[in-house]
Parts: C-alpha cells; sequence; structure tokens
C-alpha cells in the first residue's frame, strides 16, 4: 500500500468517525478496549498469521508514552545504521495493519520496524518464538493521563470526554488498549530479559544522547558520535514537531502537543493526585519498574 493509499484510508476514517457517536468509537475484544477504526476485529484475527523475525526491531508502548519520538528515533538510527532509509509515512503499528498492510510487512527486508501498543500477554506468540529484541518506553502515569486526556479530545476516532470522567476512567482502564498499571505489570516481569530495553520517557527528555547511544547498541548497531548527535538533534520535542506536517499530515500537531515532564500539574486536582499516589503504591511501588520511574521525583 502506497502512502497516497494510507493517507486516503485514514482519511475515510477521520470521516466515518464525524458519523459515529462516543460510545461507538471504542469496543472490547477479548476483555480489552480497542478504537473501533483503527483496530478491527479483522486486524486481531488476521495477526495470527503475522510470522515474527529474529532481527525484527520491536517498539512497545502504553500510548503516549513516547511511541512516535521512538519510531522517529529508530527509523533515524536504523537509516544510519543499515544505510537504507525508510521514508514510509504509515504508523509501524501492528494492531492498525489489517489484512493489506500485513502482506506488505510480510513482504519487506529485514529488519523491519515493528511496534505495538498491545499488552505483552497480548502480542502474537510468534514474537515469543522469535524472541526478537524489544524496545518498551514508559512514562509516569500522571503525565501519561493528561497526554491521553488531550489526544482523545483531538482525535476524531477516539472519544471525547471531560477531565473529570476521563479521569475515572484512565484509573479503572476504561480506555483504549486498557489499564495502564496492567500493562505496567507486565513487562516489570520482562525488566531482566537480555532482549527487552526499558527506557524512560523522562529519562530520555533529560538526556537524548545517551538515550539514543543506548538504543542503537542495544539492536546492534555501532554508530559514530556524529551520527548519534544528528539523530538527537533530528528527534528533539521542537525539531519533530516541526517536521510533523510530512511524518504524520493534518494529525502532525496532535501527536505532538506539549513534549514536557510535569504538564500533570496543570490538570489534576489535589484529591486525584492523591488518588494517582494510592494507585501507584498499590500496584507498581517496589517493583523495579516502579523504581525506575522514580514516581516520588516526577509525580509528587
Ligand atoms: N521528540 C519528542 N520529545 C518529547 N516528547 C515527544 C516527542 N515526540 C512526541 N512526544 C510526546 O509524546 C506524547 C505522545 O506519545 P505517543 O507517541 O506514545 O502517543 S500515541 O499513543 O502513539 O498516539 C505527546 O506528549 P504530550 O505533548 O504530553 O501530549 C508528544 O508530544
Amino acid at each position: 500500500m502506497s502512502d497516497d493509499m494510507f493517507k486516503a484510508r485514514m482519511q475515510a476514517r477521520l470521516e466515518k468517525a464525524k458519523a459515529m457517536t462516543e460510545e461507538e468509537k471504542l469496543y472490547r475484544f477479548n476483555g480489552v478496549l480497542y478504537p473501533t477504526l483503527m483496530c478491527p476485529e479483522e486486524n486481531f484475527k488476521c495477526l495470527d498469521n503475522i510470522k515474527a523475525r529474529e532481527d525484527d526491531i520491536m517498539l512497545a508502548a502504553y500510548p503516549k508514552c513516547g511511541f512516535n519520538w521512538m519510531v522517529g528515533v529508530l527509523k533515524k538510527i536504523m537509516a544510519e545504521g543499515t544505510g537504507n532509509k525508510n521514508e514510509s509515512k504509515m504508523p509501524p503499528m501492528m494492531e492498525f495493519f489489517g489484512p493489506e498492510l500485513l502482506k506488505v510487512v510480510e513482504g519487506s527486508p529485514s529488519p523491519r520496524l515493528l511496534g505495538t501498543h498491545l499488552c505483552p500477554d497480548n502480542i502474537p506468540k510468534t514474537f515469543k518464538e522469535k524472541n526478537p529484541k524489544i524496545l518498551v518506553v514508559f512514562r509516569n502515569p500522571k503525565d501519561t493521563l493528561v497526554s491521553y486526556f488531550h489526544f482523545c479530545n483531538s482525535n476524531p476516532v477516539l472519544p471525547s470526554k471531560p477531565w473529570d470522567s476521563f479521569f475515572t476512567d484512565f484509573m479503572s482502564g476504561n480506555v483504549a488498549w486498557g489499564s495502564y498499571f496492567d500493562y505496567a505489570l507486565a513487562w516489570d516481569k520482562r525488566m531482566d530479559d537480555p532482549q527487552v530495553l526499558v527506557i524512560t520517557y523522562e529519562e530520555l527528555k533529560q538526556d537524548l544522547t545517551s538515550g539514543v547511544r543506548q538504543i542503537s547498541t542495544f539492536f546492534g548497531f555501532s554508530l559514530t558520535d556524529a551520527q548519534i548527535q544528528q539523530i538527537t538533534g533530528a528527534s528533539s520535542f521542537n525539531a519533530m514537531k516541526e517536521s510533523s506536517a510530512n511524518s504524520h499530515g493534518n494529525m502532525g500537531q496532535v501527536f505532538f502537543r506539549k513534549g514536557e515532564v510535569g504538564d500533570w500539574k496543570n490538570h489534576f486536582t489535589p484529591e486525584q493526585s492523591q488518588e494517582m499516589d494510592e494507585a501507584f503504591n498499590k500496584h507498581l511501588a517496589g517493583t523495579k519498574l516502579g523504581d525506575k520511574l522514580n514516581y516520588k521525583y516526577y509525580c509528587q
């Protein structure tokens, strides 16, 4: 499928979304909510046929944790490391593929970039068998919630909600791709897996150069300092926002909103902040991933 066909298909989905009620925009598949237009049941059925490769470059993230940022970084690392530039504008998100795109992916040369928001337990089994390396990007739950709230209110394929009811939905896992906490707990089990690199949005904001270096080394690319610097410069929030009309079309400004750590302070009431603190303590405090998120520093 060409980029033009993809663009036309996206446009058609945005038009369809306009005619849908907010409730119709999400549906449940195997107990988890997904966007009806982006991840129809057909997509999950045909994902059963995807064939993983050992050298696939995988990216996993809960929504709004920095997926598109890392797609940009990984594409640049792969272009420098392999000499082949991936010009495709299609998001490498496996649950968006559907039968036609899946065929394109099956015919693509290695290494392929494949991403997902699916909880690791729901990633097709073939990836467990071939065991390719996976980059997992995480973000503190308060900023993730804020980013997700704005995204739902500016992306027509997702249901719009007022702040208080979005907060309640997020806390109970009633949002697309399910519970942040279930997702985090599932990856926490793989924190010591050498095939998995977990990196946080906050670490990347603090020192993107060392993040880019760590990611390239993890995937087996030995890039020069000049290459690392060039990738870092082109992957700053401002640089990616500026080129977002090219990379993400009309939705560019929606995907690249604010790009900051701590925006939660402009949204959470003291009671909501406390509720999130209690949920974090209950689910993630004392876990390896919980420690890595440095919750006290970023969220309290
Ligand atoms: N380069 C760069 N630097 C810093 N921050 C960045 C960058 N690129 C994207 N972003 C921010 O990431 C948030 C979107 O996350 P995702 O790409 O995971 O969203 S999605 O679920 O795939 O739609 C969203 O966060 P918010 O701005 O807080 O909403 C984006 O702005």
